[in-house]
């Protein structure tokens, strides 16, 4: 008798559940309420009732909890200058949706050597939410494996769907019972309409497969996310964030009766992947808020202790400390410079 299925499975391993890995790194009443909290001004700022903008600002991905929670020291500081003006809110990327293949971040392979212990990646991932919202520091992540939100989404202000993923029904389902504001990248090629179908579809009830904290297979019967919004993130096609792009997207954002709310990710298509590209994008963005548009309710920057990347190499010791290991970021400086010169410029924008 031939084999027919699991032909091109090498091993299947079973995976401690959420409620394991919670009861290892529970969050406290404190980490809760500051998550809860952020949440709330998050759609705040979305539903235009506060001044403020959002800054979505950290590494391309976490490769290095150490290095992650120096970043969250050095942003919570600079964060704490800007309050006024900026929601910031830190890029924790755990799961990176890759082109064709490699290393898909810290959950799936922690070690960084294709061991792929992705239990000890998801205790990574809550050892540093726990102590990220225990240090006031809001985490934005991507969702991207559809079991992943019952490890770590009670620790998450902030989501979004990458633009490979945007398109898929699967993650509109996800993100239509998610508790996190989410947000969808326009696709690869430049496409907002799959952007837009996928607002229509979270925000409407789904039925869909899960699992629950125990890790048993369920149907999940979602109640559907009001906040999802508009992420321009450029493309094959080039960058998307000038003014007629920008009044392109909130014109087919209100023909469609959805809110007018956008952020725009001044990395990727925006940066046509090139790090010091970033703030051309960002200042330009800023302008265009500080003229009047309220629409733009916040960027997103990738940074990093230090600028540029390397590759991910086969001696993990030779990797240079503070520096991605896939896109490639804006450095330190670069960031506090942005972000205190974008604080200055919008000072003016804020009632008191
Ligand atoms: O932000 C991350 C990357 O742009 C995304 O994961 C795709 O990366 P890749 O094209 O290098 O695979
Ligand atoms: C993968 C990312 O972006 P995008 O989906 O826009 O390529 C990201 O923000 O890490």
């Amino acid at each position: 008798m031939h084999q027919t299925d699991n032909i091109n499975v090498h091993r299947i391993e079973k995976l401690a559940p959420p409620s394991e890995i919670k009861q290892e790194f529970p969050s406290s009443e404190a980490a809760q309420d500051f998550v809860f909290e952020t949440r709330q001004h998050i759609q705040k700022i979305l539903a235009g009732e506060e001044d403020r903008m959002i800054a979505v600002v950290g590494p391309c991905s976490i490769h290095n909890v150490d290095m992650a929670i120096e970043y969250a020291t050095r942003l919570k500081k600079l964060s704490d200058q800007v309050s006024e003006t900026m929601l910031v809110v830190m890029r924790v990327y755990f799961e990176k949706p890759r082109t064709t293949v490699g290393w898909k971040g810290l959950i799936n392979d922690p070690h960084l050597d294709d061991t792929f212990d992705i239990a000890e990646g998801y205790r990574l991932a809550r050892k540093l939410l726990v102590h990220l919202a225990e240090a006031g520091v809001p985490a934005a992540t991507e969702a991207l494996e559809p079991v992943t939100p019952q490890y770590i989404a009670d620790l998450i202000s902030l989501a979004s769907i990458g633009a490979r993923t945007t398109e898929s029904p699967t993650h509109r389902q996800m993100a239509s019972g998610l508790s996190m504001p989410i947000g969808f990248k326009n696709g690869t090629d430049g496409d907002l309409q799959i952007a837009l179908d996928a607002m229509t579809s979270s925000n409407a009830p789904h039925s869909f497969l899960g699992i629950d904290g125990e890790g048993a297979t369920c149907v999940i019967h979602s109640k559907g996310n009001p906040w999802g919004h508009l992420i321009l993130r450029g493309g094959r096609s080039g960058p998307n964030y000038s003014r007629e792009k920008v009044a392109d997207a909130i014109a087919q954002l209100e023909k469609r009766n959805q809110q007018p709310r956008l952020l725009v990710d001044c990395s990727h298509g925006n940066s046509l992947k090139d790090h010091t590209r970033q703030a051309v994008a960002w200042r330009d963005v800023l302008e265009q808020r500080t003229e009047g548009c309220r629409a733009i309710a916040g960027m997103m920057l990738e940074s990093n202790i230090k600028p540029g990347n390397q590759k991910l190499t086969e001696d993990i010791s030779q990797l240079e400390y503070g520096v991605s290991i896939t896109d490639a970021c804006i450095g330190w400086e670069e960031t506090e410079q942005l972000l205190l010169e974008a604080h200055e410029r919008l000072k003016s924008l804020v009632t008191a």
